[in-house]
């Protein structure tokens, strides 16, 4: 079998070497003829896969290795009998990781502690669901936004999200884009909605560049700089809006979701996917590929503050600062629309929290109880 795959995907000869011959290609220069003799296609949320790409070829099974997959015309695989898969939830710890560290950076900025605002989250799926689990655990008071579950589930738990907008202090949105029908995204935060965010209040975007009017959001931070943006998705990913990218309060280029654990765990669900497909047998499995952390540990006092403790373990694993200051150095380089893909490319090794052992003694009720809550991997301290 001849598989075509996106150069910016790790493990994909580790993983599918005894499935065929694999040929790597740019993501955003991938087209037609470069697919007339392929049989399966693997990508990431860079390239449309639509009839124009896919036509005259013989792809039978296409994989993104991402968890949206708004990139891909399913209606038109599904019409040419190609097997599809994506990577439901496979960096949606990566993505929780960064908004609490945006959160404990915004902290930083204001003297405020996270865990004292009021968070809303829009779209509890993998990422908002993951998030509000770390949010209530710590103790955080959420609101939530989703009217697809709120219609299965029922209302309670729910709110509308207008209701939403205004009682939050912290807007974090996660949903998926979708185009059309009841429940689309495209520009679910509007003029109006925008317009209707207060000063003190801190917008997080997370999902799509798509879900936020960004023309709108630039115009109301022009106006009026006090509200504060966490900006991770841009409408024209890579050519972005320079305007809105030095408006926002942290801005880093579609990374939130990153992290070695999140990138790995979308190549080895791809592959057992295509083994599903295919009928091969699945002989590899990440536990065997995944390397230990370089930081191996950190080892705390029970005396250690627990907030404090969470900011030196959170600031030791990832820090979406070098993020915010690595995208501002690529763009200085390399121009706005380069720099934001080649910073992608070349994205430095970033571990989860949960890859970080933190050693402390049983007895250490507050601050264990904070940094599991948090994510880290808690293990009991040895005597010595
Ligand atoms: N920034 C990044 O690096 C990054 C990483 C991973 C995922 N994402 C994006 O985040 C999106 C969400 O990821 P996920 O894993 O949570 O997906 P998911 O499918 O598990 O969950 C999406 C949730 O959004 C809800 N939803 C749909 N329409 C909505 C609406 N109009 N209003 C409110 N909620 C709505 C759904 O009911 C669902 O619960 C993905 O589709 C992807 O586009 C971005
Ligand atoms: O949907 C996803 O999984 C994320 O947005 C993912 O991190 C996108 O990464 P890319 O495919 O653009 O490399």
């Amino acid at each position: 079998m001849r598989i075509v795959a996106d150069e910016n995907m790790p493990l994909v000869e580790e993983f599918f070497g005894e499935y065929g011959e694999i040929t790597r290609l740019s993501g955003r220069e991938m087209c037609a003829d470069q697919l007339r003799d392929a049989d399966i296609l693997l990508v990431r949320s860079v390239t449309p896969v639509n009839a124009e790409l896919l036509e005259g070829s013989r792809v039978r099974f296409v994989g993104t290795a991402t968890i949206g997959f708004d990139h891909i015309d399913r209606d038109y695989l599904d019409q040419h009998g190609i097997g599809f898969a994506s990577a439901p939830g496979s960096n949606a710890e990566s993505v929780v990781d960064w908004v609490l560290s945006s959160l404990l950076l915004l902290d930083e900025q204001d003297g405020r502690v996270f865990t004292e605002r009021v968070v809303g989250v829009v779209g509890a799926g993998n990422v908002g669901g993951r998030l509000l689990s770390r949010l209530r655990a710590l103790g955080v008071t959420c609101l939530v936004c989703d009217p697809p579950r709120a219609e299965a589930e029922g209302e309670e738990g729910f709110v509308e999200l207008d209701e939403l907008l205004e009682r939050a202090d912290v807007v974090s949105l996660h949903t998926p884009l979708v185009s059309e029908g009841r429940h689309a995204t495209f520009h679910l935060l509007n003029e109006q909605r925008i317009e209707a965010l207060r000063s003190d209040q801190v917008l997080i975007s997370a999902g799509r560049g798509d879900c936020v009017d960004s023309e709108a959001l630039k115009a109301r931070l022009q106006r009026d700089p006090g509200l504060r943006t966490v900006i991770d998705v841009w409408e024209n990913e890579p050519a972005i809006d320079e305007a809105l990218y030095r408006l926002a309060t942290i801005a880093t280029p579609h990374v939130a979701g990153y992290s070695l654990e999140g990138k790995m765990l979308g190549s080895e669900m791809l592959y057992q996917a295509v083994s599903r497909f295919y009928g091969l047998p699945a002989r590899r499995s990440l536990g065997q590929m995944m390397p230990e952390n370089w930081l191996k540990r950190i080892a705390l006092s029970g005396r250690a503050p627990p907030m404090e403790a969470l900011r030196l373990c959170a600031r030791s694993c990832y820090d979406v600062r070098r993020d915010a200051l690595l995208m501002e150095r690529y763009r200085r380089h390399y121009g706005m629309a380069e720099g934001f893909d080649l910073m992608r490319k070349e994205y430095p090794l970033r571990r989860e929290y949960s890859s970080l052992r933190v050693e402390l003694k049983r007895s250490a009720g507050a601050v264990r109880e904070m940094l599991e809550h948090a994510g880290f991997s808690i293990r009991d301290k040895r005597r010595k």
